[in-house]
């Protein structure tokens, strides 16, 4: 399943965020889109999924125009974790159901029910299935929202910062069980990140975004410090540690 992004545009009115975006994801691929805070990289996903109408260019998933796909179509092919989860007066175990709707009749299937008790489960929120969704911590509630895009069972799944709630196990966890899914079955990700050691870990392929347009589009070896600098504007090494490659600020913190 390939998704191929061309020179796509965005403006938020008058305001340009994207220009002259190129981008081909691969099937099993786990792309990590980078760079800094308001550069573009939500905006970015939500133009792929067609939650905004993009001013020019085209998004396809086999040559499938997404512009012009339904709204069930759309959630067949895509599973979107947002930045921040809602948080609805509802049971994990509805909001992860709800991901079922573009496979279900009126009623869920026993299918449906064991695969969403599965997610929960997966995601280490099997005990928590039955609480409400506004008596859950951050971390819990984002957890809810990737059981909920898996579930979905779509060929690709846009993350936005899918760890930036979660303590360090729990994002070693969910980065290792997005890395297994695309390993495993048919599905590709385009996860948004921060945190560059961990992208380095866990992802394929790093597309940095500088100021609206892609700076860089590089497998692991290909991610340097003259990248990193160029687009955070930060000096760094890339140290190896463990066969992982590691990015370390060359600054000083003040004493
Ligand atoms: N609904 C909106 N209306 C107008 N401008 C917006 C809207 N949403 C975002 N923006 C602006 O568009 C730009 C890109 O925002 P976006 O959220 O895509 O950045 P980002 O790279 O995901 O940022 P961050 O890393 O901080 O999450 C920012 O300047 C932001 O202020």
């Amino acid at each position: 399943m390939k998704l191929q992004v061309k020179d796509l545009d965005f403006h938020y009115r008058q305001h340009a965020v994207l220009q002259q975006i190129d981008l081909e994801l691969h099937q099993g691929e786990l792309m990590a889109v980078l760079g800094p805070n308001g550069v573009g990289k939500t905006t970015l996903l939500r133009c792929i999924n067609a939650m905004h109408r993009p001013r020019g260019g085209t998004i396809t998933v086999e040559d499938i125009n997404v512009l012009r796909m339904g709204s069930r179509d759309i959630a067949r092919h895509f599973g979107y974790v947002a930045q921040r989860g809602e948080s609805a007066r509802m049971t994990a175990f509805d909001a992860v159901l709800l991901g079922r709707t573009p496979h279900m009749g009126w009623r869920p299937a026993r299918d449906d029910l064991q695969k969403v008790e599965a997610a929960l489960q997966r995601i280490g929120l099997g005990e928590l299935s039955l609480r409400f969704l506004d008596e859950m911590s951050g971390g819990e509630l984002q957890k809810v929202c990737i059981a909920r895009a898996l579930v979905q069972e779509p060929h690709i799944l846009l993350l936005d910062e899918p760890t930036s709630s979660l303590d360090l196990k729990n994002q070693f966890e969910i980065l290792q069980t997005i890395r297994a899914i695309t390993r495993s079955h048919p599905v590709s990700a385009i996860m948004t990140m921060h945190d560059l050691n961990s992208a380095l870990r866990f992802a394929d392929r790093f597309v940095f975004v500088k100021a609206g347009r892609i700076y860089a589009d590089v497998a692991a070896s290909g991610v340097t410090p003259t990248i990193v600098q160029a687009v955070y504007g930060v000096e760094v090494d890339i140290l190896e540690h463990s066969g992982y490659r590691l990015v370390v600020p060359r600054a000083t913190c003040p004493q």
